[in-house]
């Protein structure tokens, strides 16, 4: 089993809930705008704590209200690609996945750089500027940075959002490759149904 989390936390007027017990793949939190999907990635993350609840990620517990267990971001390993990608824009490509490489303690690192070059398709991108990607290639760039970190699992908050087709099918395409070849347990948000459809291993509705 891959997550494991039952959680529950309140936001202003909105309550947030959350049951997930996945296998391996990619577990798709699908709902509409405001459902907490964001939150709840944050609460695995360990960047927001939740009223109740539990957070386990292949056996391992990164938060337990009741056992009073709550490991701080750093030490629960996640690989976070946020909505933006968040890449350093006075870095260029290779330097922001160099950044990510020296985050991963070295006996922790599982994946190569020239691995995650070859997997995701940038090895043309590397001495670029954020500035100059189109929004696919930035995303794949923000994939292959959290992939050097060498997480445990990986976190993607609306990989594909505000991308034409093109775009959206090149990074969809990437998951589907990382899902396939890496084996790495990953929680997708998203509020497109095809989408959800395509890349989920499991759909939870929130
Ligand atoms: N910092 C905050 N303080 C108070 N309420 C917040 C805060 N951040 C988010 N919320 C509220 O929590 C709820 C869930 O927000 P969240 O961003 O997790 O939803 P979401 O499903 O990811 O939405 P979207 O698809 O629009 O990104 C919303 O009602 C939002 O208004």
């Amino acid at each position: 089993m891959s997550f494991d989390l039952s959680l529950v936390k309140r936001r202003g007027d909105t309550l947030i809930a959350a049951h997930v017990e996945g296998g391996e793949g990619v577990t798709v939190l699908f709902g509409p705008s405001g459902a907490g999907k964001t939150s709840v990635l944050d609460m695995v993350a360990g960047l927001l704590r939740p009223d109740e609840g539990h957070v386990r990620v292949d056996g391992v517990t990164l938060f337990d209200r009741a056992a009073r267990i709550d490991l701080p971001p750093e030490r629960r390993r996640a690989g976070y690609v946020f909505q933006d990608g968040r890449l350093f824009p006075h870095l260029s490509v290779g330097a922001n996945l160099r950044y990510g490489e020296r985050r991963a303690p070295p006996e922790a690192r599982w994946i190569g750089f020239e691995a995650v070059v070859d997997l995701l398709g940038i090895g043309h991108l590397l001495a670029r500027r954020p500035r100059t990607l189109s929004g696919g290639e930035a995303r794949r760039v923000a994939i292959g940075r959290a992939l050097l970190a060498a997480p445990r699992f990986l976190l993607l908050d609306e990989p594909t959002s505000f991308l034409d087709r093109a775009r959206r099918e090149e990074v969809a395409r990437a998951i589907e490759d990382v899902r396939d070849r890496l084996k790495l347990p990953i929680l997708l948000v998203t509020h497109d149904q095809g989408e959800a459809e395509r890349l989920g291993t499991r759909i939870v509705r929130m």
